[in-house]
């Protein structure tokens, strides 16, 4: 039996695992990915809105940070996640600060950003991070999609997608649909992996059964 805090015991139903975020687009975004897979079957993951500290740091050390504080408000093993948007020229800025570079600056903005330089390549990171309980080591999953920072193209209404335009394309994500950026969104790709994580583990479990 795995030792969680109140997950089942092997053979009492799904995993509980509790995804903390305000967001509701990364909320989506990780469902579409994780619907019609046989996670489902085994895990039954609610969502919780906690407002965390986020500490300043690398986007490894904020995302472990996170998700421990995370652990002491729910019940469940937690999850989060942790996106960065890294331009090269300015050295991986504004990367996990990302978030108050937008609201403050906007999409234009943050595209202006890069006026002066030459080099226009960036990289967006999505960091999950995975807390069994507050005294556990937190396990961070992490994916990367490179791409070029545009002008604003596209509208879906989620964050920086109609600036980055990634690697081998010529639309933004925002002119994307949601199943084509899954298949290549930093998102995309973290999932990649904590899903064969979440996997394995449900597998044990079915084994100890
Ligand atoms: O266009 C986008 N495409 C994406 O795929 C994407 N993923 C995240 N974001 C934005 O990047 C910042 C990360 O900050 P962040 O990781 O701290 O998130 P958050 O504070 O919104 O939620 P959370 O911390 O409660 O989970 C926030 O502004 C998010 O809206 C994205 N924008
Ligand atoms: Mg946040």
């Amino acid at each position: 039996m795995e030792s969680q805090q109140s997950s089942g015991a092997a053979g009492e139903g799904p995993i509980e695992l509790t995804f903390i975020t305000g967001n509701k687009k990364k909320l989506e975004e990780f469902l579409s990915i994780m619907e019609g897979t046989e996670l489902a079957t085994h895990y039954k993951v609610t969502n919780k809105e906690v407002n965390l500290d986020e500490l300043q740091g690398d986007a490894e050390f904020i995302a472990k940070r996170k998700v421990k504080e995370a652990a002491k408000h729910v019940s469940t093993p937690a999850i989060t996640e942790d996106v960065s948007l890294c331009f090269n020229a300015l050295k991986g800025l504004p990367g996990p600060y990302i978030k108050c570079f937008l609201d403050k600056l906007g999409r234009q903005g943050l595209h202006n950003l890069l006026a002066a330089y030459e080099d226009k390549t960036a990289y967006a990171q999505c960091i999950y991070a995975y807390c069994e309980s507050p005294d556990s080591e937190p396990q961070l999953f992490v994916g990367k999609c490179e791409g070029t920072i545009v002008a604003p193209r596209g509208e879906n209404m989620f964050g920086w997608d109609p600036i980055f335009q990634p690697k081998g394309y010529d639309t933004t994500f925002a002119e994307m649909d949601l199943e084509e950026k899954n298949k290549i969104s930093h998102r995309g790709k973290a999932l990649e992996q904590f899903k064969a994580f979440l996997e394995a583990k449900a597998n044990k479990r079915v084994k100890s059964e």
